[in-house]
């Protein structure tokens, strides 16, 4: 691309941006006005105008895949190589820096990055350690709080309890932590920032190595920075580097992890005639989408206040589809995606958004039994979750003692002090024995070839599943699933632990009791084995299928925190009910409830073309069927943007399924010329009987289960269906 052609498809204000002189900007904008984009364009505005080397430029970005896609972007519009240029996320970047200066870091050279698991763990024993009280000082507690304080810049001698007993303990374990982290070489991720910036700080000739480096730098969604990482950039920022940061304060999704939206404001004190600029026009969405966002985010105090139009189309309404229940739910998203496959869309163009990731199970049972293939975008599938596998890996042993894999996973699953020596020592002799590990611990108890707290231990684990078996043995398979929850220790383990990922766990187990308790097994399998063994099978099979190749198309699955920054055609949010969204937790709490709103603003301007909005009547949570009315969000939307594609006046009439729910308005469904349960024939999916209408107009669909390709919905319109 020449210089001339970098200002091409570009509007006014972004050629502003692009083309601005060297000074530190902040371009303050909606969604999808392109505030990415001219963060690119202005990379490669840089290098062929200003002929700066791509050695002098860094740019920040918020996750790997969004660093990787940048790259990309400036090697196409700049032209070639971009050799030297750091592109990154902040933690990335950080990384870089501590193994390129790992001395002036104080850090040998072989340091480790330690995750958050492996974090969780040297807390735990650093607690064990202190003679701590493992229940009342929870580890991911004392896990959240070190993050939280480094995410902040402080140290342990930064802090004074002021005999404040608690935070007193607090501080003496972030410090024993702190010092086992150092002697063994071990960085955690918040360490990785920390660390960085005192790097800068505490070596001057080296801050002012990068500051004559880094004549610019570029930071997309900063509205999600944390204070640390505020500091750093203003290490540079006070030199003659010049500091452009793109950023949306509506956007602003992460304040419970530190993010500070204060960084915006401060941002332009700090940073030497800082200007502002805005882009107004938005190019990803119809005029409908990006009005309903507009309005619904008017209902946030304390914005910098922004107006987005389009010259977009007003385009299709945004559809609100009042479910039955979640399966309807469910079924419903899978249903339309179907059509949207039929009508020749590309998966590749759809995403299903949710609050909270034990949603995904409901909704990619639905696309399995659709045939869609699907990816859980940064996250794993749920069963394939660490806490649903330990729970069925409990429910297995019950179900079969033999199962290896199942007793290597719970043994020590909570911690029971099973030692690595004692396991190996029964391995050996299993395998010696040709025997399964069950078997063997009871073999080598009953011949006291276990000793002391060894023995002990391994036979009150073999107790315990003996006993969730019998007291079990007579529930329901939900109830059994709940028992073995709580019996097993499970729960309290994730309950001790403290934080966004432990509720999330919680959420899951609680979410697999509700999936047995709706799981029908076919009937003619009741015969040959037990619901449980049925149910075991049903998970095994789910947790392997459907799973879509590297480069099949495939529908997009992901919570809203993860959608940000990207677009999609079609974006379906499902879940727009009181108390799952906004979550029960933020609506008793102004700042958390804006903190809602403002993710669903993200979640909405995703959607280019078309935008579902779903909620049900009732959702079976935790075990219990739940009536949560619809969302304030939906409320909060603008009458003509939106349609409500459940028909008033309606007749509910029971589906040949059974499992659908169906409400039709009997006269339109006659107005089409076809009945319910009628046979039918369609040129390509054959015979079918109707089962469902909906819509009117132009916009009417049928669904029809067809004998070879089971249920579709098709527009009447284009159909071509006809009677038999
Ligand atoms: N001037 C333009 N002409 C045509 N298309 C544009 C223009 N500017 C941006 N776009 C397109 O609009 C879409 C949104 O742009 P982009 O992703 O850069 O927005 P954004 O402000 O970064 O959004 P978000 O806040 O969601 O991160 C992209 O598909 C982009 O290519
Ligand atoms: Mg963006």
């Amino acid at each position: 691309m020449d210089v001339s052609q970098l200002l091409d498809d570009l509007n006014d204000k972004q050629r502003d941006v692009v083309a601005a002189p060297l000074q530190n900007m902040l371009v303050l904008a909606g969604a999808g006005s392109g505030k990415t984009r001219v963060l690119v364009q202005r990379i490669a505005w840089l290098m062929k105008v200003e002929h700066a080397s791509p050695h002098s430029i860094l740019a920040v970005t918020f996750t790997n895949k969004a660093a990787a896609e940048m790259r990309s972007r400036v090697e196409q519009v700049a032209g070639g190589n971009v050799h030297g240029m750091w592109i990154g996320t902040f933690h990335g970047l950080a990384h870089r820096l501590l193994r390129m200066h790992f001395q002036e870091a104080k850090l040998p050279q072989s340091f480790q990055v330690l995750d958050s698991d492996d974090q969780l763990r040297l807390v735990k024993r650093i607690i064990r350690s202190l003679n701590l009280d493992e229940k009342r000082w929870p580890a991911k507690q004392m896990q959240w709080y070190i993050n939280g304080k480094k995410d902040e810049g402080l140290r342990p001698k930064h802090i004074d309890p002021q005999f404040d007993e608690t935070e007193e303990v607090f501080v003496k374990v972030y410090k024993a932590y702190q010092d086992a982290c150092d002697r063994a070489g071990l960085v955690d991720f918040a360490e990785l920032l920390l660390r960085a910036h005192e790097l800068w700080l505490h070596n001057p000739e080296l801050l002012a190595h990068y500051q004559q480096r880094f004549r610019h730098v570029l930071v997309d969604e900063f509205q999600d920075t944390n204070a640390i990482q505020y500091a750093w950039l203003t290490l540079l920022g006070q030199s003659k580097s010049k500091v452009m940061i793109v950023g949306d304060d509506d956007q602003s999704i992460y304040g419970w992890r530190g993010a500070r939206i204060e960084n915006i404001q401060r941002f332009l004190t700090d940073f030497e005639n800082a200007q502002t600029i805005r882009l107004e026009q938005n190019y990803r969405s119809t005029a409908n989408i990006l009005n309903a966002a507009n309005k619904l985010i008017a209902n946030n105090n304390n914005r910098l206040g922004k107006e987005l139009w389009t010259e977009d189309d007003a385009g299709e309404k945004i559809s609100i589809y009042t479910a039955f229940n979640e399966i309807d739910e469910a079924r419903f998203i899978a249903g339309r995606i179907d059509e949207w496959r039929t009508n020749n869309g590309s998966l590749d163009d759809v995403a299903i958004l949710y609050r909270s990731n034990a949603q995904s199970r409901l909704l990619e049972e639905a696309l399995i039994q659709a045939r869609l293939p699907y990816r859980i975008y940064g996250g794993l599938r749920f069963f394939e979750r660490q806490e649903i596998k330990d729970a069925l890996a409990y429910l297995r042993l019950i179900n079969n003692r033999d199962d290896d894999a199942a007793f290597e996973r719970v043994i020590n699953t909570p911690t029971r002090g099973i030692g690595n020596t004692t396991l190996a020592l029964v391995r050996d002799a299993a395998r010696s024995l040709k025997l399964t590990m069950w078997q063997t611990c009871q073999q080598m108890l009953a011949q006291e070839q276990l000793k002391g707290r060894s023995a002990k231990v391994i036979l009150q684990f073999i107790q315990l599943i003996d006993q969730l078996e019998d007291d079990a043995a007579n529930l329901d398979l939900d109830q059994q699933a709940n028992f073995v929850i709580q019996h097993s220790g499970l729960k309290a383990m994730y309950q001790a632990e403290k934080g966004e990922r432990a509720q999330a766990r919680i959420e899951n187990l609680n979410e697999l009791v509700t999936a047995c308790q709706t799981y029908e097994m076919e009937p003619e399998l009741e015969e040959e084995q037990t619901k449980l063994t049925g149910f075991l099978t049903h998970a095994a099979l789910e947790s392997g299928e459907s799973q879509a190749d590297e480069y099949e198309p495939a529908v997009q699955l992901m919570t809203m925190h993860s959608a940000k920054g990207l677009e999609f055609p079609l974006v379906f949010i499902a879940g727009l009910e009181e108390g799952m969204f906004p979550s029960q937790q933020s609506v008793e709490e102004i700042g958390r409830l804006e903190e809602e709103r403002r993710l669903c603003y993200v979640g909405m301007t995703r959607a280019m073309e078309k935008l579902y909005l779903c909620h049900a009547e009732s959702r079976r949570l935790y075990g219990q069927e739940k009536f949560h009315p619809p969302s304030r969000f939906l409320k909060e939307l603008p009458d003509e943007c939106v349609e409500d594609i459940r028909m008033r006046n309606q007749v509910s009439k029971p589906s040949t399924t059974g499992r659908f729910s169906n409400t039709i308005t009997l006269e339109t469904f006659e107005n089409t010329g076809f009945k319910l349960g009628q046979s039918v024939v369609h040129q390509k999916f054959g015979e079918g009987v109707v089962l469902n209408y909906e819509g009117s107009g132009a916009q009417s669909r049928i669904q029809v289960n067809f004998t070879d390709v089971g249920s579709k919905w098709l527009v009447v319109a284009y159909a071509n269906l006809k009677a038999v």
